[in-house]
């Protein structure tokens, strides 16, 4: 049984509860088990996860989070910074699914948050396990 790590960068509430949900029955519904991290922004994100594997109790770790565009070139630092740090990690060796959404707005989302449509959180775990998976097949 594997113990994940769920880091949420809670910028919009009722977008995260969803992406969170999914991710809770993914990881549940594969019979591991979680913790849940909550940081301000996507752009604290990769710093969290590379914090709490310095405690060497997480086998996974899961990125969740919103990014909406706004007036300004910040989405592009904040979309494109949270996702090059993320990625740096996993290269790096960090099993890591990458659930933090980048969109123009709300209803993009919604609809992707939502589990019961595109769930993107639960799809995120899905991808940090396979990925610890990979990890553990490739050490044998
Ligand atoms: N605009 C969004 C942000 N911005 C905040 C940054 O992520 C960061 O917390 C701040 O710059 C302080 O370092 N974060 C999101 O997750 N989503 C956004 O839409
Ligand atoms: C993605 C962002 O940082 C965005 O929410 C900020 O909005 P703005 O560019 O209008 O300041």
């Amino acid at each position: 049984m594997a113990h994940l790590l769920i880091v949420e960068a809670r910028f919009y509430d009722h977008l995260n509860d969803l992406l969170v949900q999914g991710a809770r029955a993914a990881i549940k519904a594969a019979g591991h088990t979680h913790e849940t991290l909550t940081v301000p922004g996507a752009l604290e994100v990769p710093a969290a996860i590379a914090l709490a594997d310095q405690s060497e109790r997480f086998d996974a770790y899961v990125a969740l989070g919103v990014v909406i565009r706004g007036e300004t070139y910040h989405f592009e630092i904040v979309a494109g910074e949270s996702a090059r740090g993320i990625m740096a990690l996993t290269i790096d060796g960090l099993a890591i699914g990458n659930g933090i959404l980048t969109v123009e707005n709300e209803a993009q989302a919604l609809t992707r948050a939502r589990p019961d449509e595109k769930d993107k959180g639960g799809e995120a775990a899905k991808a940090a396990l396979a990925l610890l998976d990979l990890r553990e097949r490739m050490a044998r």
